[in-house]
């Protein structure tokens, strides 16, 4: 296999060899905990222009299937991992993670000491960084990722949003079953704002009896409400939340109007309607084993998540009630406006992939717009 570099912005220098598409690729590096669902992970729209750092050590060993895809595509722009599994070992798969990588275009590195590379990122930040299979120097390189714009104040979810309304009517489906569950009758005309949502959140939508309209990122809430919705939908998405334009303004002028349910960047953009800031985390939470503590029960879910950004709690004033927390370190993952109806989570209930704790939270729509 061909050698290949990942260089951060602040010089450190990881060595490995090249997987997938040959080249360069610059993004931001983060890493992800999860031991599973790279294919899913990989094809969130929420990690564009990020590079992936997969922290458990043997990626690729299920191979990659149709199903999986959270998206039409991989949005990563590069993955990093430990050890590539050369063989797909599993009845779904049909092509290798390298065979994947290589067909879209993106550049991955393998044989990289992770460990490394996570506590760096755990230590210094997540940064720009760049994979290489080509001979160029290292300080050309640490050059070209030093001086690539980072994510604060990338509007990036409007870019990856559809450009036309569209009409979402399958119900998730059962891997291990074959076929998929019937679709409840739609109780429920729901339009779900695209950022750049991952499919499995429609399904879940579907399954709690909602027919979804999905909308661009620009669409206005007067268009939104001349479509009478019984709720809308704020997904998740790359980028800075402070960033996508106009849309603080248009879900504040839809809260109080309809019952709303916002997820990662839905969540942000909810706060941010409200007034409230967001900010840059130093390196993030992205894996399928965050605690998250909810507030109102007392309960602790076992979470996926892959955010950057933050909302700040202070900044509320009191405008939402916090009902979550992230029990590794205390911060923001879950508001309530009850005056508004509506609700939001940091994380990521349809987890895909990881830990299904916290899908109640699609009834919990549901029933908000049954009242
Ligand atoms: N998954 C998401 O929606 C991510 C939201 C935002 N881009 C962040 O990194 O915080």
């Amino acid at each position: 296999m061909k050698k290949a570099v990942l260089v951060l912005a602040d010089g450190t220098v990881f060595e490995g060899r090249a997987f997938g598409a040959r080249g360069e690729t610059l993004g931001e590096v983060v890493f992800n905990t999860s031991m599973m669902g790279y294919q899913e992970i990989l094809t969130d729209p929420s990690y564009v222009g990020q590079i992936v750092t997969m922290a458990y050590p043997e990626m690729g060993n299920v191979g990659t299937n149709p199903e999986d895809e959270e998206a039409g595509k991989p949005h990563a722009v590069g993955m990093v991992v430990r050890m590539l599994s050369e063989k797909s070992s599993n009845w779904r798969a049909q092509e290798t993670l390298d065979a994947y990588l290589k067909r879209h275009g993106v550049a991955g590195i393998e044989g990289v000491d992770t460990r490394r590379l996570v506590r760096h990122l755990r230590l210094h930040g997540a940064q720009q960084g760049i994979i290489s299979s080509e001979n160029h120097t290292v300080a050309a390189l640490t050059e070209r990722a030093r001086s690539a714009p980072g994510m604060e104040g990338m509007d990036l979810a409007t870019g990856v949003s559809t450009q036309e309304p569209y009409t979402f009517t399958t119900p998730s489906q059962d891997v291990f079953g074959g076929a998929q569950a019937p679709a409840p009758t739609p109780r429920f005309d729901v339009v779900a704002y695209d950022y750049g949502l991952k499919r499995s959140m429609l399904q879940f939508l579907v399954d709690e009896g909602c027919r979804v309209t999905v909308v661009p990122a620009s669409t206005t809430a007067e268009q939104v409400l001349a479509r009478k919705p019984h709720g809308v939908f704020l997904a998740n998405g790359p980028g800075d939340p402070a960033a996508v334009k106009g849309a603080d303004r248009t879900v504040a002028n839809l809260l109080g109007k309809v019952p709303v349910f916002g997820i990662c960047l839905g969540h942000q953009i909810l706060a941010l309607a409200l007034g409230g800031r967001t900010y840059k985390m130093k390196f993030g939470h992205r894996g399928a084993n965050q605690p998250v503590k909810d507030l109102t029960t007392g309960k602790v879910e076992i979470t996926a998540q892959n955010h950057g950004f933050a909302v700040d709690d202070a900044s509320l004033k009191g405008k939402a009630v916090v009902t979550h927390i992230n029990l590794n370190d205390g911060t923001v993952e879950g508001l309530h406006i009850p005056d508004a109806r509506a609700f939001s989570v940091q994380y990521h209930p349809e987890s895909s992939p990881g830990p299904h704790d916290a899908r109640y939270l699609f009834a919990r729509f549901a029933k908000l717009m049954a009242q």
